[in-house]
């Protein structure tokens, strides 16, 4: 798929833009604070309904203005979809095919979008939510239902925790409904985590694929998901959920201690080794940097497999974070296969090199100008 034009109406730092696409490679190219990562932020937004840098949607809407609109015609191999997305105060609406979606659900999953961005690395390095985050994002955009119980699972675990913070305080004393909330959250987690496994045994192995290429065979990267649930009842949805609804019954004292829900996929995490060792603890910069990027390149496959087109890449500032090496190994990979977004202060050495006849804009104060192709 590819975004074959978009237009902003109070976007960040754009008045009003509109702009048509390569459906190749798009480089936009400025100073500092121009607006180049916010073109790549609007892209994310249109297809996500929400910013990967902020969770404040009122950061969004150009300054001194009520909403911002959105607008983007999609091509998938099925034809053309208009998508449209409005933020305001009192929240957002989304049109597919210019009709109103009652659910932002529903919405999500027709532009599908891969970001990355120099704090990628922190997917490897950084906390475990961010990892968290990382898997839910990612698998959202390929599978509504996984969308559908992450919300669901949300809902209930934010009644849960309130729910024993009152336990705790003795505001309340009836366990029952306590009893009726894990069951719900276990049922939901269930599939969260069951779903989690099964797309992370499938990005292991295209990650594996490229991050064995880009080292020359050296180097053999492996996943773990880190979860309470013991390996043995991770086999089914059944079996998870039955798992999960044991570990509440015997943690219940505890959390009520806590006042907080200790077990569930919103407490999991996700661990990269190289050659058996932990790449988080263990791993050098390099090593760091070469599994992110096999993460995001495997991301690309996986996408492809699991909706049948290849999703909108966005890449912001990344090249000045890897070596040439690593530069020719992204750029070759992407060539003539995903439609690209890339912002840099400048188009030198390998990147110009490499790029096959790209688009470049020139990005100044929220205005673009498309330069002569050379
Ligand atoms: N809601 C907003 N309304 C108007 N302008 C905004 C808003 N949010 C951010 N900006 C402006 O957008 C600019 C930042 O743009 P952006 O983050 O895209 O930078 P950039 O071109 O990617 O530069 P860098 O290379 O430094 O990241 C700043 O000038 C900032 O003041």
């Amino acid at each position: 798929m590819y975004l074959e034009n978009l237009t902003l109406h109070n976007f960040r730092n754009y008045a009003d833009l509109d702009v048509t696409f390569d459906r190749g490679v798009n480089v936009l190219l400025g100073q500092n604070a121009q607006g180049k990562t916010n073109l790549l932020e609007a892209i994310y937004v249109l297809a996500l309904t929400r910013s990967h840098r902020t969770a404040n949607d009122r950061e969004l809407i150009r300054w001194q203005h009520q909403t911002a609109l959105l607008k983007g015609r999609l091509h998938r191999a099925t034809g053309s979809v208009p998508l449209e997305l409005t933020l305001g105060k009192r929240g957002k609406r989304a049109k597919v095919n210019h009709l109103e979606q009652a659910k932002l659900s529903q919405y999500v999953g027709q532009l599908n979008v891969i970001v990355f961005a120099p704090e990628d690395l922190s997917i490897v390095k950084g906390a475990p939510s961010i990892r968290r985050r990382f898997m839910d994002m990612e698998f959202g955009q390929m599978s509504p239902k996984y969308l559908y119980n992450l919300s669901q699972y949300r809902a209930i675990l934010k009644q849960r925790n309130l729910y024993l913070r009152q336990l705790s305080r003795h505001q309340v004393k009836d366990k029952v409904y306590l009893g009726v909330l894990s069951d719900q959250l276990a049922a939901f987690g269930a599939e969260i985590i069951h779903k989690r496994l099964e797309l992370l045994g499938q990005l292991e192995q295209w990650a594996q694929g490229v991050h064995s290429e880009i080292t020359q065979q050296q180097e053999q990267l492996t996943f773990h998901y880190v979860t309470q649930v013991p390996t043995e009842d991770q086999t089914s949805v059944d079996h998870l959920y039955e798992t999960l609804q044991k570990l509440y019954a015997q943690q219940e004292a505890k959390e009520i201690f806590q006042g907080t829900t200790l077990i569930g996929p919103h407490r999991d995490d996700l661990q990269f080794s190289v050659n058996g060792k932990n790449v988080q603890t263990f791993g050098s910069q390099g090593q760091q940097r070469t599994t992110a990027l096999s993460v995001k390149l495997a991301e690309i496959d996986l996408m492809k497999a699991e909706t049948g087109e290849y999703p909108v890449l966005l890449l912001d500032d990344v090249l000045s974070e890897l070596d040439a090496d690593r530069q020719t190994h992204l750029l070759t990979a992407i060539q003539d296969k995903v439609q690209t977004f890339l912002t840099t202060p400048s188009l030198d050495g390998v990147a110009r090199q490499l790029i096959n006849a790209p688009k470049v804009f020139n990005v100044n104060h929220g205005i673009l100008h498309e330069e002569e192709p050379h």
